[in-house]
């Protein structure tokens, strides 16, 4: 496929998500359906969907409206790229330039500033930058940016030294990452990974090092009882395992199919963890780790979707859950134990003020907390250490 062609499929399908279809299941049937497209043409086309909703206000503002037509002509601007040269209507290019078109991309831009702050949901924006404060520009502009894809080295199986010789010798180029000691970012050959003898003999994990350096947060102990409370695919779970192969960990979700993956996960990496049936955990546990449910605006990098989807109710809703399952959780911890709370967000309504509700009652105090943002590199996360007072 040609730029231009691919730019049009960009279209199509941008305008088929902006109707209200899931981005997955369009770029799906989109591939299914086109079988002509390579796997490079997919990546592509997958790529400006993704950059579109990501920096939907932005693009929507430059290229002069919020439709699949708008979002890739504002794409073009943003990236210095002449619109005039793609739409031409030739061969499978989108059509040429209306006149209201080529009116609205020489007039001059909004400023930056303006821009970054439109690839925010506007509702969100005072408490964002309340929340973010001189972070708040910084931020902004980061997450305009697709994430870096890092993966987590099993310290259980190798170091990381071998992990990046095994991934460079399959063709993957990694660094690591100042951000935990575990961490290593993919430079090229991300593509590769998941078919790699290192990813399938469990030498290292995909991972955001922001989600890796959390776990520096947490006290582990060899033989410690550990409850990883909501386990989803048990990421968490799987790295407390790397870190402490000793520890009794169990795995518990609200929904047990979304912990299907950890049995298969855990087989590769070398990992024994228990998974418990929604409900059904006994007994106490020296940490006890909540990685609650949250809006995930620390990832919305990757998840743009998200980011439109949220509303100011599903916020409410997300943090009265929260402080439930927090709660609730407490009652696991057995005495002189830690609880331990986790986000993947950037609100302090879902970080700092649900750990302040939870310890204004005098049961529990903070020990520490981290909060970081986009600009250190990885996603935004939270994560606070608590212990009975
Ligand atoms: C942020 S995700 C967990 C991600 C996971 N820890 C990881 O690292 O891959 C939050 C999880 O909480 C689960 N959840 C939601 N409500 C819950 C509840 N009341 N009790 C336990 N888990 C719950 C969701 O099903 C979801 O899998």
């Amino acid at each position: 496929m040609t730029p231009a062609a691919r730019l049009a499929a960009a279209i199509d399908l941008l305008d088929a998500i902006l109707a209200g279809a899931p981005a997955e299941r369009v770029l799906t049937n989109w591939g299914r359906s086109n079988r002509f497209a390579g796997s490079g043409d997919r990546a592509a086309v997958r790529d400006l969907v993704f950059d579109a909703l990501r920096c939907r206000g932005s693009f929507a503002a430059l290229g002069g409206g919020l439709t699949g037509r708008g979002l890739m002509l504002g794409l073009c601007r943003a990236e210095g790229r002449d619109p005039e040269a793609l739409f031409t209507g030739l061969g499978h290019a989108p059509a040429p330039l209306a006149a209201a078109e080529k009116a609205h991309l020489a007039a001059p831009a909004p400023a930056p500033e303006e821009l970054r702050a439109s690839d925010w949901p506007n509702w969100l924006l005072p408490q964002l930058r309340t929340d973010l404060g001189a972070d708040f520009a910084p931020v902004s502009a980061r997450m305009q940016a697709r994430a870096p894809v890092f993966l987590r080295v099993n310290t259980a199986k190798t170091t990381r030294d071998a992990a990046q010789a095994a991934l460079a010798a399959e063709g993957i180029e990694t660094a690591p990452h100042p951000l935990a000691a575990t961490a290593l970012e993919v430079s090229s050959g991300a593509r590769k990974l998941s078919k790699s003898h290192a990813y399938e003999t469990g030498l290292v994990e995909l991972q955001d090092a922001a989600s890796q350096a959390m776990l520096a947060l947490m006290p582990l102990a060899p033989g410690a009882r550990v409850l990883d409370y909501c386990a989803g695919g048990g990421g968490k779970a799987l790295a407390l395992a790397a870190a402490c192969p000793e520890a009794k960990i169990t795995a518990h979700d609200i929904d047990a199919a979304r912990m299907r993956d950890i049995a298969p996960r855990a087989k590769r990496a070398g990992a024994r963890i228990t998974l418990a049936q929604p409900g059904q955990v006994t007994g106490t546990f020296d940490l006890v780790l909540v990685d609650a449910p949250c809006s995930g605006s620390g990832t919305w990098r990757r998840a743009p979707e998200a980011k439109w989807a949220l509303t100011p109710a599903r916020l409410a809703e997300l943090t009265a859950l929260q402080g439930e399952i927090l709660a609730r959780a407490a009652g696991f911890v057995a005495p002189g134990g830690r609880l331990c709370y986790m986000t993947c967000s950037l609100l302090a309504v879902e970080n700092e003020a649900q750990v302040a509700a939870f310890t204004a009652q005098g049961l529990w105090h903070s020990l520490r907390a981290l909060r970081l943002t986009p600009c250190e590199g990885g996603d935004g996360f939270f994560g606070a250490v608590l212990a009975r007072v």
